[in-house]
């Protein structure tokens, strides 16, 4: 823990948590100076890194529940890469109510606890929480949902790791601001992932004044991520999101039949890996044919860890400003649905300026 410490709870101990955990610290004592790999600030704001201090934990497993977090990061299904080992917390993973939260995959391959759920709420404000971490699975929207009520009524910021629909929505945007709660979503982007990659070219394809005309991405991986989202129903805000963050980037007008971007398939060999493939097709100079075409291999979850560190730091800055709502700055950087949609470079200029105080959200 640093100086000035940041109460964070996490909802979800699967590998989006184990990294982010492990990663606090691998990096907690970095000079400011340094050059992270996979982290764009080392101090944001007044926070350092390993401010990062967590106090609580709900999950839904019989592996995980009632373990100290620090053990429950490898028990499980988490399969992913091991960045340092976390010594114990002294925080008991608690038993977090299921709603709709475990699909089809989950409940064939998990036990579910057969302790009573917790009020998530009371727990929030009894051990002080400042920024509640939300990294159920894919398809969530009712257990996402208590998640953000429990975070109001404990007033306590929210960052909205998975495409369920919360901050970009008008109608929690005015409860989080009615609260005086800082949200930060919905769904995040990873460092160097699939989405801001493909954004990326897409854009590029533009600027170069290349007419895009069609384009896929196909994601494979061995996760429970991935497992879960074999069950087709769960993953149509997913596809949204995912949709939404690569066509926004670009004026490009595609048809739907023309676009393609999705979770593709579980391959369970890979692990906590994730593989892109993705193309692009245009036209250039005469309309002459182009294509591009690119392969992603990247471990999924200490991809997205470096972005939510620099998220929850941007809630707790929000949070002692006393701002309610969405940060809109934070939330287009670091995430692929935020409320408003802009480019990368403006989103991440926002975020600088919000740091420095100059933008209020
Ligand atoms: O690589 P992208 O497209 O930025 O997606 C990143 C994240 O997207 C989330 O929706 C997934 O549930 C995460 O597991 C994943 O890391």
């Amino acid at each position: 823990m640093g100086n000035n410490p940041i109460r964070v709870a996490i909802a979800g101990l699967g590998n989006c948590a184990t990294s982010l955990i492990q990663g606090v610290e691998y990096y907690k004592d970095a000079a400011v100076d340094e050059k992270i790999p996979g982290l764009m600030h080392v101090n944001f704001g007044d926070y350092h890194v390993g401010d990062l201090d967590f106090v609580a934990a709900f999950d839904v497993d019989a592996k995980k529940v009632g373990l100290d977090i620090a053990d429950a990061l490898a028990a499980g299904q988490n399969n992913t890469i091991t960045i340092a080992e976390v010594p114990a917390t002294g925080v008991e993973v608690q038993r977090g109510p299921t709603l709709d939260g475990l699909g089809r995959y989950y409940r064939e391959t998990i036990e579910e606890s057969a302790a009573e759920p917790v009020d998530v709420a009371a727990v929030l404000s009894e051990r002080e929480v400042d920024v509640l971490v939300c990294y159920l699975p894919v398809g969530s929207q009712e257990a996402t949902e208590y998640y953000a009520q429990a975070a109001l009524d404990a007033k306590v910021a929210f960052v909205n790791a998975l495409p369920v629909f919360i901050a970009g929505t008008k109608e929690w945007d005015d409860k989080f601001r009615a609260a005086g709660v800082p949200i930060v979503g919905d769904d995040i982007k990873s460092q160097i992932g699939a989405t801001i990659t493909h954004r990326v070219m897409a854009k590029l394809f533009e600027d170069r004044g290349v007419v895009l005309d069609r384009t896929y991405q196909l994601n494979v991986g061995g996760n429970m991520d991935f497992k879960n989202m074999l069950e087709r129903e769960r993953l149509e805000s997913k596809k949204i999101s995912k949709t939404q963050a690569v066509t926004s980037n670009t004026t490009a007008r595609l048809a739907a039949r023309d676009v393609h971007i999705g979770p593709s398939d579980y391959v369970e060999w890979l692990d906590d890996r994730k593989w892109a493939f993705v193309r692009l097709e245009g036209r250039n100079f005469g309309d002459a044919p182009v294509s591009l075409e690119y392969k992603l291999e990247v471990w999924d979850s200490p991809n997205s860890a470096g972005v939510i560190i620099d998220a929850v730091r941007a809630a707790k800055i929000g949070l002692d400003r006393g701002i309610g709502g969405a940060l809109i700055s934070a939330s287009s950087y670091f995430m692929k649905s935020p409320p408003e949609q802009c480019s990368d470079e403006s989103a991440h200029e926002a975020v600088e300026a919000f740091i420095r105080g100059n933008l209020e959200r």
